[in-house]
């Protein structure tokens, strides 16, 4: 279960861009040092930090497409992270609880926010496995993949030119995947349909509905 989302106004892009361009990076092993997989570099300064999550996180609170589809009950502040020539994420796993300010976040949900165009660096795609199969994105300035936090994924290596994306997780409101999924498919279905039935129907399906999130949702 995935979804790509437009997430990012131009000026939001425009704006986290110049943050990144003048704030310093480190490492990205800085914060999962155990983590051999990972040669990235992410920001590395509080300001920057604050005012790029900021704008990004507020972009996520007002995408409606995103609340239908993760149920979020928590994000963590985005990070912006960028690779350059030789650098890349090799097939991990995320960690279940995210460490944040003011205490931790389960992971259900990983998302990635593109912040450089796809034609500006070669490499870099980012490959979630799905079972036998390899799903791969390499989305527009502004788009954002979010994806299950349960399965292996990996950033291929970059060639030329600067990757440039935040990163964030999501904890649900509805933990399990699969019921997350058929109560997003019920609300996608009551949008399409809802307005051709019978009222009555259409109550008691909303009854359906909210009741599966009550026994669903922790
Ligand atoms: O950069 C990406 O697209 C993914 C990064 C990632 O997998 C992670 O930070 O755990
Ligand atoms: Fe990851």
């Amino acid at each position: 279960m995935y979804r790509v989302l437009p997430l990012l106004t131009d000026q939001e892009i425009e704006e986290c861009r110049r943050i990144a361009a003048s704030a310093p990076f480190a490492e990205g092993r800085l914060t999962n040092p155990h983590n051999l997989a990972k040669q990235n570099e992410q920001l590395h300064d509080t300001d920057a930090y604050n005012r790029s999550s900021q704008i990004l996180l507020q972009a996520f609170a007002r995408s409606e497409e995103f609340r239908e589809f993760a149920f979020p009950e928590m994000i963590a502040p985005p990070m912006i992270t960028r690779y350059r020539p030789g650098m890349k994420y090799g097939a991990h796993a995320d960690a279940a609880y995210i460490q944040m300010p003011g205490g931790s976040l389960r992971s259900d949900l990983s998302c990635t926010v593109f912040l450089n165009d796809p034609e500006s660096y070669e490499g870099g795609a980012l490959n979630v496995r799905l079972g036998d199969s390899n799903l791969t994105f390499k989305l527009k300035a502004g788009e954002a993949i979010i994806y299950s936090s349960d399965s292996l994924h990996q950033v291929e290596p970059v060639t030329k030119g600067e990757r440039l994306v935040a990163i964030t997780f999501i904890q649900s409101r509805v933990p399990d995947p699969f019921k997350r999924y058929m109560l997003f498919e019920l609300n996608e279905i009551a949008a399409l349909e809802g307005r051709q039935m019978d009222n009555e129907n259409f109550q008691r399906l909303q009854l359906v509905q909210q009741n599966l999130l009550r026994m669903w949702s922790s």
